[in-house]
This record gives structure tokens, sequence and C-alpha cells, in this order.
């Protein structure tokens, strides 16, 4: 598990470090670090680093202080260096002057820039950091375009410029990062827009005691595999928690096979079905005990509800039973837009052990959905007491206490029909064998898109589209991955 930590935090932790260092101290460890993973990549890229050719784009602020300097460094490495200035009269007067002495070339004016960008072998963007507030501007945006254009790799120095820091939302124009060095803790843009980033380095400069606990935690396979609940010697069917699923309808009933299988895919014990798609999921399943209603489904530890379920008057009245069983839930989709019409249904699932797990439409229903994503699932877990796990290329997952973690999927297969109803069966299956909802929906989001890129044979190379069932069948090596990385 690590942590992430937003800009201001950052800013904050640093100041007792910048007045106990001598000046300028800092910058040149994060630019010492930024250089060597600069260095990393040209050798990688062109096979040695002498009198290859790397572009700067250097903004006003300390972030193109740090590009400056890491170009002071390079030149040392006999690295050709080309820097840009953005805004030439307010450049980091230290870094300017320090490449300026190396013999580092210093351009002005953009359309050189672009001329010197088509020849690079790598582009260093130090743009905007920390600082920043919207989109690349005009001519910082004409320069990220000519490296995309040119296909040359932008190395991002603490974050990829026109990406808001805090929410990952790119802005009309952006960086695309081949790849990030960042300082001192990693911040949201990493995990919530981790496709721009590419691969995040992270350099220590002596922040780490000044930081506050993480306000978000990010998962690693070990911290799921660890709590992956597997039988002991004295378990039977029952004792390691039953599943119960109370979802497809006659127009759905996918959702229902899709729903059960992964459930029992997930976890030992067993799986229990109620509905209407009783016959589909017998003919699926075999093992998996079905009934037409939840009255009749037997004793369960916790309830899937929603998938394909319909929202009419049946619908409400399922979703009401299972939240009146005093078990912990799973409420997706269907349940999630009942709960958004329903405010008696919101107020029985108050304060219980009630996992949501809305896409972004889903989630509009029952709170407001800002850019800022975070923010906004923290505040829906508080309002409506329930954990909330918000679907999309990074998950959310924010319980009412307010631990919140982010899960950014390697790749974006998941992005099929029927591959939430497998979501939530792992999900709920967990929940049954006692996980809190935190974590049941942590590290189901986690072996989930690990599943994705196992079906989509994303593992090895690029991948091909992958349909729900195939995540599903991929449940199990996911679940054999995480409990590996356990050491
Ligand atoms: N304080 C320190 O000593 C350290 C700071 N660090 C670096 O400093 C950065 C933060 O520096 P700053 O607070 O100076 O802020 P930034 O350098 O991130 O950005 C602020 C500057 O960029 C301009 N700007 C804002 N939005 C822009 C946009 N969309 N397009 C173009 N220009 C824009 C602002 O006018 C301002 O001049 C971090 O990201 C990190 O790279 C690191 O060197 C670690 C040590
Ligand atoms: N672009 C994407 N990248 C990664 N994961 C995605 C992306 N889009 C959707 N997903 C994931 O795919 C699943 C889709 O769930 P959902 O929207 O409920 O679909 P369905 O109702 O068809 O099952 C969620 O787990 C979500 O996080
Ligand atoms: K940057």
């Amino acid at each position: 598990m690590y942590g992430v930590w937003t800009p201001e935090q950052v800013r904050a932790a640093e100041e007792p470090v910048l007045a106990r260092t001598p000046d300028g101290a800092l910058m040149r460890r994060a630019a010492r670090g930024v250089a060597q993973v600069a260095l990393g990549e040209l050798e990688r890229r062109t096979g040695g680093v002498s009198g290859r050719r790397v572009v700067v784009l250097a903004g006003a602020g300390n972030n193109g202080g740090d590009g400056l300097w890491a170009g002071y460094e390079l030149r040392r490495r006999g690295v050709a260096v080309t820097a840009v200035l953005l805004s030439p009269d307010r450049a980091h007067p230290a870094g300017l002057a320090a490449l300026r002495r190396q013999k580092g070339r210093v351009l002005l004016r953009v359309e050189s820039g672009v001329l010197a960008i088509e020849r690079a072998d790598l582009v260093l963007d130090a743009v905007v950091g920390t600082g920043a507030r919207g989109g690349l501007r005009p001519e910082a945006a004409a320069l990220a375009d000519a490296a995309a254009t040119a296909g040359v790799p932008v190395l991002a120095v603490d974050t990829p410029s026109g990406v808001d820091p805090l929410t990952g939302v790119p802005g009309e124009d952006s960086v695309q990062a081949a790849a990030t060095v960042t300082f001192g803790a990693r911040k949201p843009v990493h995990v919530l827009a981790a496709p721009r980033c590419g691969p995040v380095t992270l350099v220590d400069i002596g922040i780490g005691p000044e930081l506050p606990p993480p306000p978000v935690r990010v998962l690693e396979a070990a911290d799921v595999g660890a709590r992956w609940p597997v039988p002991g010697p004295g378990d039977d069917k029952y004792t390691q928690g039953v599943v119960g699923v109370a979802a497809g309808s006659a127009t759905y009933p996918g959702a229902a096979v899709l729903a059960s299988g992964a459930a029992a895919l997930s976890t030992s014990g067993m799986v229990r079905y109620a509905g209407s798609a009783a016959d589909e999921v017998r003919a699926a399943w075999p093992e998996i005990v079905a009934t037409d209603t939840v009255g009749e489904a037997g004793r369960v530890q916790a309830w899937v509800v929603g998938p394909g379920l319909g929202t009419d008057d049946a619908g409400a009245r399922t979703l009401g039973d299972v939240l009146d069983a005093g078990l912990p839930v799973l409420a997706d989709a269907d349940a999630v837009t009942l709960l958004g019409t329903h405010a008696e249904l919101r107020e029985r699932a108050r304060n219980a052990p009630v996992l949501i797990t809305p896409h972004a439409g889903e989630f509009a229903r029952v709170a407001e959905l800002t850019d800022d994503r975070v923010a906004s699932a923290q505040r829906a877990a508080a309002d409506l007491g329930v954990t909330v796990l918000l679907k999309g290329n990074a998950t959310i997952v924010a319980a009412p206490d307010g631990r919140t973690l982010v899960h950014p999927a390697g790749s974006a297969w998941l992005a099929t029909a029927g591959s939430g109803d497998v979501l939530s069966g792992v999900a709920g299956a967990l929940l049954a064998a006692g996980l809190d909802p935190w974590w049941a929906g942590g590290c189901a989001a986690f072996v989930h898109a690990r599943a994705a890129d196992i079906g989509a044979g994303a593992a090895d190379g690029p991948g091909s589209p992958v349909p729900a069932s195939f995540v599903q069948q991929a449940l199990p090596r996911a679940i054999r991955e995480v409990r590996e990385a356990v050491r």
C-alpha cells in the first residue's frame, strides 16, 4: 500500500525542510532525480547518453527551475541540452545560470523550440508542476504538440503539464508523458490520470517525515493477497460466508449469470441465487443454489443486489428485503438507481455495512459528481452513510469514515458490457467472507482489473478485446497472482 498526498499537503511538508536546508538544496535533489531518470530513458531508448539531444520546456515557476537544473546535470554527462523558456523574464535565475555555465543552449522562440524538438531524443516537460492552473497555454501547447507529432518521448517533471495535479482532469491541451518523475510524495494525478503519466518514479527529497497520514491510499498486490479469504482445515461450505445474489430479470438474465458466477469463482464456500434467472444460473453454474425469491433463499452472510434487477416496484421490494436482512449488502446498477429514487430505501441503507458500486451515470443519481472525483466520492459516502465505489479507469473507494483508496486500472479493457456485474459478484463474495466494505471494494477492484488484463492477454502483450465472461474466467488466475505476491 502506498499513499498519495494533495499538492497543498506536499507544499506544507516542503516548508520546514526548505527552512532548514541551504537555499536551492531541495530543488537540486529533485533535479538530480530527474536527470537520473532521463539518463536511464536515453540509455534504454538510444543505447547511450553522450551527444544525445534533450529539450527542456521550462516554465516560470519552480517546476521550470527543476527542469533547468536537470538540464545542467545532463550537460555534465555530455548530453546536448536545449532549454526553451516559456516566460523568459521569469525563468528560474539560478537554474538558468547553471545551464548556461555548462554551455546549454537556450531558446526564447517557440518556432526554434519546435525545430529543436523535432531532432530531440527526449523532451523534459518542466512547464508547470503542482502550481498549475488549467490547461497548457498556446505556446506550451504548440511545443507539446510538436513532441507528440514527431514521436519524441516526454519525461514529465513532477506532473504532466496541463493535467490538473489534484483531480487528474486534462485541460484542453496537455502533455502526454512517456514517464514521470515526482518528488517527495505521489500526487493524485499520478493515480487518477495514470495513463497520462506513464510509469512514475518517486524521488526522495527528505519531506517524508513531514507528511500527514495519506488522505488517499493505493493497494498493491500483496495487500490484496494478504486479505483474500482462503479456507482453513476447520472450514466447511458455510463457515466461510455464503453470498446471496439478487440480480437479473427476464430481460437481463446474463447479469445474474455474470455476477453469481464471479462470486462462485472468488471465494470458496457457497453462492445462493434468488431471482427470475434461476434456470439460467443453474444451467451455467450447477454449484449455485438457485431459488426464485430472496425469501426462499435460505441463510446468507451478505447480499449482492442490483445487476439487471430492474427499477420497477418488484426491484424496489427486492432491494428493501435485502436491506432489511441486516447483513452487509453490495448494491450495484439498478439498486443504485433505486436508492436515488427512493428516499426510504436510502434511509434503510444509511449506517449499514453497504457498499454501492455506481458508474458515473449511476453516481449522479445519488450524489453530485464534479471534476474532483475523489472529493465527490468522499462526500457521497459521508452524506449517504455507505461505502462508495465509483467506477472508471481509476476506481475510487470511499468509506463514510473518510478512508479513501484509488485503484488505477492497468488498461481500459474493462470498458465492456457486463464487466460491472462481474465486479459486484467479486465484492459481494468478499463481504460475505467478512471483509469490511472498504476492503471488499478495494480488493475486488484490484483483482477485477487484473483479471481483465489477463483475459485480454495484456499481461504479456498489447492485448485484445475481452468480453465480461472472459474477465470472469480470468478471476482465478488474478487471485493466484495476488496471493503469490504475499511474502
Ligand atoms: N519548493 C521547492 O523547493 C521545490 C519545488 N519543486 C517543484 O516546484 C513545483 C511547484 O512550483 P511552483 O509552486 O513554483 O509552481 P509551478 O512551477 O508548478 O507553476 C507555477 C508557475 O506556472 C505558471 N502557470 C500556472 N498555470 C500555468 C499554465 N497552465 N500554463 C503555463 N503557465 C502556468 C504560473 O504563473 C507560475 O509562474 C513542483 O511541481 C516541483 O516541480 C521541487 O523542485 C521540489 C522542491
Ligand atoms: N476506461 C476504463 N478503463 C478501465 N476500467 C474501466 C473503464 N471503463 C469502465 N471500466 C470498468 O469496467 C466496469 C464497468 O462496469 P459497469 O459500468 O457497471 O458496466 P456493466 O453495467 O455493463 O457491467 C467497472 O469496473 C469500471 O471500473
Ligand atoms: K511538468
